[in-house]
């Protein structure tokens, strides 16, 4: 099942501490850019060199986890989450202290941030 509404969010229910982390991302990896620019759920994976080699989407709700609700941060501050890769999932990185009731956010890449409106300058 394919959800449309895009307003959900995740908010700490406890504290996390500085280095937790979460995942796999789940979803169902495959090879299709169009798949991927049509999908608001898709990580990229890549090699060592950089180059793409899957796509993990997470729009099917049955086949992914809550990882797919967390939002992408509009300023540094809002940031608490990075994404990174190991043995070809996608985890999330707590990069410092979450509160509870604090939203988690992780920023989702220059090219899908611009999509959203997101100031991409402000980040590294
Ligand atoms: C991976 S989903 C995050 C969960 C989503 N909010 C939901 O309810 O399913 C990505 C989508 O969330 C929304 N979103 C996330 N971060 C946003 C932001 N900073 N500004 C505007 N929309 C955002 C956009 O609709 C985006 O396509």
């Amino acid at each position: 099942m394919i959800y449309f509404f895009k307003g959900f969010g995740v908010f700490a229910r406890r504290f996390i501490a500085r280095h937790s982390y979460f995942g796999p991302y789940g979803g169902s990896k495959h090879n299709s850019r169009l798949i991927k620019e049509t999908s608001d759920y898709s990580w990229e994976v890549r090699d060592k060199s950089g180059n793409i080699m899957y796509y993990i989407d997470g729009s099917e709700l049955n086949r992914s986890n809550w990882l797919r609700f967390v939002n992408c941060p509009n300023t540094v501050s809002q940031e608490n989450l990075i994404s990174f890769m190991f043995h070809g999932d996608i985890f999330y990185l707590a990069i410092r202290n979450i509160t509870v009731g604090e939203e988690l956010m992780v920023y989702y890449g220059h090219n899908y941030a611009k999509r959203l409106g997101v100031d991409t300058t402000l980040f590294r």
